[in-house]
């Protein structure tokens, strides 16, 4: 599938000097928000997963339909003081600012396999700090996986040693 038809660029949002890429557009249609999840769910199931973690809030929109195809459970990475019971936490940078990431401390078991999913990388600022969390807690990232790549940003390179799949790049 050609993803790039069904994602918006808009310029200058939400700084100026940043063109955002808008996948709400690809999400209003059925068949592409489809295609997208049945080829990362594709990616993961040679992979071993046990659980799927994704980042507030586009982690969500595509870990949780993943999740569900795959009849594996989905844990929330969630920014500070979102999450009500014990959390680990890491501060991260993104291409557009900075934040704090936690996770509940008891949802993931050490040993599991973990599918990391977010709908972009850019700079590997919040997949960075995912994986932090994720490892703290004793789990395997065995896989991350992406709508959208920008690859100026050179955002792999935060992530070398592990394995990236993304469906479109820029
Ligand atoms: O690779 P990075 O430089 O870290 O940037 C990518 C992250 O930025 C966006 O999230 P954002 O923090 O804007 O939050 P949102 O998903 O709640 O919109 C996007 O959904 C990724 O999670
Ligand atoms: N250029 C971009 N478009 C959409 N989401 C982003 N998150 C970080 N950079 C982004």
């Amino acid at each position: 599938m050609d993803y790039k038809k069904y994602i918006s660029v808009v310029e200058n949002f939400p700084l100026e000097g940043i063109r955002f890429k808008d996948i709400t557009t690809l999400m209003q249609d059925g068949e592409a928000y489809a295609k997208a999840v049945d080829d990362i769910a594709d990616y993961a199931k040679d992979r071993n997963i046990d659980v799927i973690v994704g980042p507030e809030a586009r982690g969500f929109i595509v870990g949780c339909p993943v999740a569900y195809k795959l009849g594996l459970g989905f844990v929330p990475v969630r920014k500070d003081g979102k999450l009500p019971r014990e959390v680990v936490k890491v501060s991260y940078g993104l291409e557009y600012g900075k934040d704090v990431l936690t996770m509940h401390k008891d949802s993931i078991k050490p040993g599991q396999r973990v599918l990391i999913t977010d709908d972009l990388l850019a700079t590997g600022g919040t997949i960075g700090a995912t994986i932090q969390l994720v490892e703290e807690l004793g789990g395997i990232v065995a896989g991350i996986a992406f709508m959208i790549e920008l690859t100026y940003l050179d955002g792999r390179d935060k992530l070398t040693g592990y394995d990236i799949f993304t469906l479109t790049q820029y």
